[in-house]
């Protein structure tokens, strides 16, 4: 007898909308949580099928911050944080980038994306590869280091096409999102949290880049501003297409970004322009070689 058909298989979609959950973070999680329940609901009732949260959305960017609210997401009793994204995305029968969120594990902080797939379960977890410190005397001063240890593993998931996942700063490194291309991804998604000292000088920049070099889709995910607060994020959650463009963006304020992704772009994307087959990696290899040992 034939296996009863899986309720939660995905169809190879390549046609669906992605919603990007720009959300205001305050310093009540519970609110936090109301608030992104909230913005899930209203991306599901206009037909979301991927959804992107922000970097630290149930907590504030703030290092004084990042331990007290960190969940172990090993017990989840004492996460509600998890239970609650795991709850939504099996009721929707959606698949979550769960933004990121400050995760103990064995003593240590992670600064941690979870991604819940259709049926409700945790598909992988990434923890932010490059943390950022930063120091610019008079303008912006941070050291996500002296509180979180960094991940080691770049992370792919397969639900909605191909899913590279990196977080915020991992969107300066270029080689991350090659890695991603080399591996088939359709789409990456950044939750982030950029501030105003680099914001506006380089998020969308990183994003085009990061979706031009690659012929690939890149989406990502910011708290809204709050000028309150030690650190203002600069906003403006964004999708971008494989040829650069940008097809969506928004402005700094709380919203709900919708917007439609079709990956047959992506091929006839690589088709008129085979970057790949235009690469020269024999000279990018005599170059390494000749300079290291001229
Ligand atoms: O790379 C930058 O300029 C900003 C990165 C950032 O805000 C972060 O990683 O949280």
């Amino acid at each position: 007898m034939a296996d009863a058909p899986n309720p939660f298989q995905l169809p190879n979609i390549t046609k669906f909308k992605i919603a990007l959950c720009q959300l205001s973070i305050t310093s009540d999680k519970n609110q936090n949580l109301d608030r992104a329940s909230r913005s899930i609901r209203l991306s599901v009732e206009q037909g979301a099928k991927l959804l992107v949260l922000p970097e630290m959305w149930n907590c504030p960017y703030s290092s004084d911050y990042f331990a007290k609210y960190a969940e172990d997401f090993d017990n989840r009793d004492a996460s509600p944080t998890l239970s609650m994204l795991s709850e939504a995305a099996c009721c929707h029968g959606i698949t979550i980038i769960g933004g990121s969120l400050p995760e103990w594990d064995h003593g240590r902080l992670y600064n941690t994306c979870c991604i819940f797939g259709p049926d409700g379960r945790l598909k992988a977890k990434h923890r932010k590869i490059h943390l950022f410190d930063i120091d610019i005397p008079g303008e912006i001063s941070f050291k996500e280091s002296d509180t979180f240890t960094a991940g080691d593993q770049p992370t792919i998931v397969d639900t909605v096409g191909r899913i590279g996942i990196g977080i915020c700063h991992d969107i300066r490194f270029p080689e991350l999102a090659a890695l991603y291309r080399k591996r088939g991804v359709d789409i990456i998604c950044y939750p982030g949290a950029f501030n105003v000292s680099t914001g506006e000088l380089l998020w969308e920049l990183v994003q085009r880049a990061r979706a031009v070099d690659n012929q690939l889709f890149v989406a990502t995910c910011s708290p809204s501003r709050n000028s309150t607060g030690s650190y203002t994020t600069w906003g403006h959650s964004t999708l971008v297409g494989p040829s650069g463009e940008i097809i969506v963006t928004s402005g700094h304020e709380e919203t709900t970004v919708i917007a439609q992704i079709d990956y047959s772009n992506i091929q006839l994307q690589r088709k008129s322009l085979p970057l790949d087959d235009q690469k020269r990696e024999d000279i990018y290899k005599f170059i390494d070689a000749h300079e290291l040992n001229p």
